[in-house]
């Protein structure tokens, strides 16, 4: 995901307003990444104040201390969830660049078109990317493309021809805020409108009749911080705001669609007919009671609750100082902090038939917790209610949600999946259902399409030939970064596998340096494979192991 904020205030003496405003906004969208995040800033002098590193915002700006080191009526900010590159500090955003006339900019989406961009950079535009991020990559396009226009001092026409230059040369999704020193904010948004983009406005509170104008990934953002009127950056559009001065539009490259990325919208409005439809009338009445699996499926599970006029129950709570599991890197670390977020409330499960209802599946890590959680609690049976469809596909355009490998559903039927997940029964929306409702759940005129290959493999851009390979080889060596070289082979296995996979085979991978000295990697199914019982998850860890550094 990634969230990004720019935002400039019309009053141009303020000292540190900006960068307190700015601070706040990562807190309504720190959800969109836990890696890292920063801010860089602009005042008087046209010199930028940057601040950046690993961890949550509360950490990074050591609970606001480092915001006052940031003056400036300007800035932008980012929030990291890594798409690409590593997981290194040196790659949080904001990237800066002193040529031409300082540039920062923060990314959220994902290049595909990488490893040509930086040839492009090395050998045709001789400029230095000091980083793996397409993020850099990004930046530097542009960059080169402003410096092409050979002037001292550029003017917004410039800014906007280099940006159709560098929406020509990139290819992927981006929602983009950026900031050029002294001059002014700039956003802007890929021809597909893949990921989302909004700018707000609000009257100056020290300026008579002046605005302050804000843009951020989510309008949370802009509410909580009383921007209003706020609108979408449309696909292949570009927004300018100088200093003192008025936001200028451009449609920088022709709207291809207007396609945002399905994991943005409202999730689960037919699941209750699916529920009906997959376990039947007979089995809709034989549950309890509906339990959503805290927070993000909230809302599916209450409007599921009422329409199968079955009561909604919040049997599970949340921890609320555990973050996000399923960006965290490391299967282990996942599958702990499931138990360490949610606790089942026994006297709600006990005895019951319970549907557990989440937003989506991906390794299956959170379904498989807590549905062993809801038996261990009492339940008698547990059925499992995704709002998204099966996930099969890699995610392109910005969400590292896994490899298709790691992805529970891959190569696998429902009844195999259930089985994984240790549930009574499951069942999944359809694709065709969700896209209605959320395209019904759009405002009027508004979104038809949804970017939706994670489902079903089709993308909105040309995928360059190679680029899933890529992809497997830039996840292959995130894997091995603190493991060394990592063996790979398919291992047949027979016995207390077969529960686990369903088949009698699997692709097994270990970092060669978690292997003890001489080992026989094969020595590790012994431990992997050891029957299942409740109390002993290990079978499940067979992949665990695998890709504990991943
Ligand atoms: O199958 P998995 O690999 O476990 O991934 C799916 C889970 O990931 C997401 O939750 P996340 O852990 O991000 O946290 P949240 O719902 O609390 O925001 C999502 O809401 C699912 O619960
Ligand atoms: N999740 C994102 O949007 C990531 C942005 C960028 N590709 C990065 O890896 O930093
Ligand atoms: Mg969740």
């Amino acid at each position: 995901m990634c969230g990004v904020v720019g935002l400039l205030l019309a009053d141009t003496e303020s000292h540190t307003e900006a960068s307190h405003l700015l601070f706040e906004s990562l807190f309504y969208l720190q959800h969109r990444g836990q890696d890292a995040c920063g801010m860089a800033t602009s005042g008087a002098k046209g010199r930028v104040f940057q601040c950046k590193g690993n961890g949550m915002a509360s950490k990074v700006f050591q609970d606001g201390a480092r915001v006052n080191d940031l003056p400036g009526y300007m800035g932008i900010a980012h929030l990291r969830y890594p798409t690409a590159g590593t997981s290194s500090s040196a790659e949080s955003q904001p990237f800066y660049c002193n040529s031409p006339y300082g540039i920062c900019l923060a990314h959220n989406g994902n290049l595909i078109n990488a490893p040509e961009l930086r040839r492009y950079l090395d050998e045709e535009a001789h400029r230095h990317v000091n980083t793996d991020s397409d993020s850099e990559l990004m930046l530097n396009i542009f960059a080169n493309a402003l410096n092409d226009t050979g002037k001292v001092r550029v003017n917004v026409e410039d800014i906007f021809r280099s940006l159709t230059q560098m929406s020509q040369k990139c290819q992927g999704a981006w929602a983009v805020t950026a900031m050029i020193a002294g001059f002014g904010i700039l956003a802007f948004r890929d021809p597909h409108g893949i990921r989302p983009l909004l700018m707000g406005t609000r009257p100056s509170t020290t300026i008579e009749g002046a605005m302050d104008y804000m843009f951020a990934s989510e309008s949370i953002a802009l509410r909580q911080l009383g921007f209003k009127d706020y609108r979408d950056i449309l696909p292949g559009e570009a927004v300018f705001v100088r200093k003192g001065g008025k936001a200028e539009f451009k449609q920088v490259v022709e709207m291809k669609s207007y396609t945002p990325d399905i994991f943005e919208q409202n999730m689960g409005l037919k699941l209750a007919d699916k529920i009906r439809e997959t376990l039947g009338d007979e089995g809709v009445r034989g549950i309890d009671v509906i339990v959503p699996v805290p927070e993000t499926s909230n809302t599916s599970a209450a409007v599921v609750s009422e329409r199968l006029k079955i009561p909604l129950s919040n049997a599970f709570v949340k921890n609320r100082f555990v973050f996000r599991t399923f960006i965290l890197p490391g299967q282990k670390l996942r599958q702990k902090s499931v138990r360490r977020k949610l606790s089942a409330i026994e006297s709600e499960f006990k005895g019951r038939t319970v549907c557990l209802v989440d937003d989506s599946i991906v390794r299956g890590t959170t379904s498989r917790e807590i549905v062993s959680m809801a038996r261990e609690a009492g339940a008698v049976r547990v059925y499992f209610a995704s709002c998204a469809p099966p996930l099969v596909y890699p995610h392109i355009y910005g969400i590292d949600l896994a490899s298709p490998q790691e992805m529970i559903a891959h190569e696998k039927t429902r009844k195999d999946i259930a089985q994984l997940i240790g549930a009574d029964d499951l069942i999944y929306q359809d694709l065709d259902d969700l896209k209605q409702a959320c395209a019904e759940a759009a405002p009027k005129g508004g979104v038809k399409e949804f970017e939706v290959g994670v489902f079903c493999g089709k993308y909105q851009t040309a995928i360059p030939e190679g680029y899933f390979g890529h992809l497997d080889e830039i996840r292959g060596k995130k894997r091995s970064m603190n493991g060394g070289e990592v063996l790979k082979g398919a291992i047949k296995a027979s016995g207390p596998v077969n529960e686990v996979n369903g088949n009698n085979s699997f692709t097994l991978e270990i970092p060669v340096s978690a292997l003890p000295k001489n080992a026989d990697p094969t020595s590790l199914l012994s431990v992997s494979t050891a029957p299942r019982t409740p109390d002993n998850r290990e079978d499940i860890s067979i992949h665990n192991i695998a890709s504990e550094n991943n």
